[in-house]
């Protein structure tokens, strides 16, 4: 790694995103907060408690699921933080249906954000990387829905299925140049995306809002709801020294519902 040890975070305007930031940056990163233009707000927020830690930000917009824009990402974080070591490929969505209403459109939307955005962010990064010589570190979002499908989480599932086997192909390809790479399955994490998937439950299956996210969270060993810290602490173990001999892994960070 460089002397300035750098990281793009997508979708670190708020939720799981903004927790690895913070975390990477009190690990001593310098942070690009990448998010859609709308969350400019929230990411300049996300950008002063960076500094607080007294580590550079700055919010690079950013729509992950198209290629040009990715590359114009990586390219500004080199030229602004004057390095570029981990990407974390977190942007992403989620779609609430039973398979037999899912439309082409739906597909084509959640592969796009999900699916070509680590896609996209991985080539990007790795062609950084070689051309200056670092052996950097990608990072990405992957889910339980990434070791098990879920009802009604169907093209999800199937995304972050997508996700997982790109994670293992890209690892075998970039071994060769010392650039690792990996990725993160949390389990229910209390961020935007679960108060969407509860809402959107309620509607299908007629139990209180509220409820479905309660079962869920019923059903985790340790207890409690996943925070964005918890998934934060796993990406910060990637993207250290401690990693150096992983690659091609998905971690389950998922406080016990998934074995392997
Ligand atoms: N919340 C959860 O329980 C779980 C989340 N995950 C994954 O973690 C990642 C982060 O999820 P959360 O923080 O919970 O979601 P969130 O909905 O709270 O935040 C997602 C962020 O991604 C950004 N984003 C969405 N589309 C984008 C695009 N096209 N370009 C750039 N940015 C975009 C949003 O503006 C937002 O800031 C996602 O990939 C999600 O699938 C995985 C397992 C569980
Ligand atoms: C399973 C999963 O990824 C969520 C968002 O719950």
């Amino acid at each position: 790694m460089s002397d300035t040890r750098v990281a793009l975070v997508t979708g670190s305007g708020q939720g799981i995103g903004r927790g690895i930031a913070l975390k990477l940056a009190s690990d001593g990163f310098d942070i690009a907060v990448a998010d859609l233009p709308f969350q400019e707000e929230k990411a300049a927020g996300v950008v002063k408690e960076i500094e607080a830690l007294g580590r550079k930000a700055f919010f690079t917009p950013v729509d992950v699921s198209d290629k040009t824009q990715i590359e114009a990402a990586v390219a500004a974080t080199v030229d602004t933080l004057g390095g570029f070591d981990v990407i974390v490929n977190n942007a992403g969505i989620a779609q609430i249906k039973p398979f037999l209403d899912i439309t082409e459109e739906d597909l084509d939307k959640i592969f796009k954000i999900n699916v070509n955005s680590v896609v996209f962010g991985t080539q990007a990064a790795a062609k950084s990387f070689i051309e200056r010589g670092v052996k950097g570190r990608i990072i990405s979002a992957a889910s339980i829905a990434s070791i098990k499908g879920f009802p009604i989480l169907g093209a999800y599932s199937a995304s972050k299925f997508a996700v997982r086997g790109f994670t293992q192909v890209a690892a075998q390809e970039l071994a060769p140049k010392g650039i690792t790479v990996n990725a993160y399955a949390p389990g229910i994490v209390g961020t935007g995306m679960w108060d969407l998937i509860d809402k959107e439950l309620s509607k299908i299956n007629g139990k209180p809002v509220g409820q479905n996210l309660k079962e869920n969270v019923d059903s985790i060993a340790l207890g409690r709801i996943e925070t964005p810290d918890d998934v934060a602490g796993v990406v910060s173990f990637f993207a250290s020294e401690n990693a150096d001999y992983v690659t091609g892994q998905v971690l389950l960070v998922d406080g016990g519902m998934l074995y392997n």
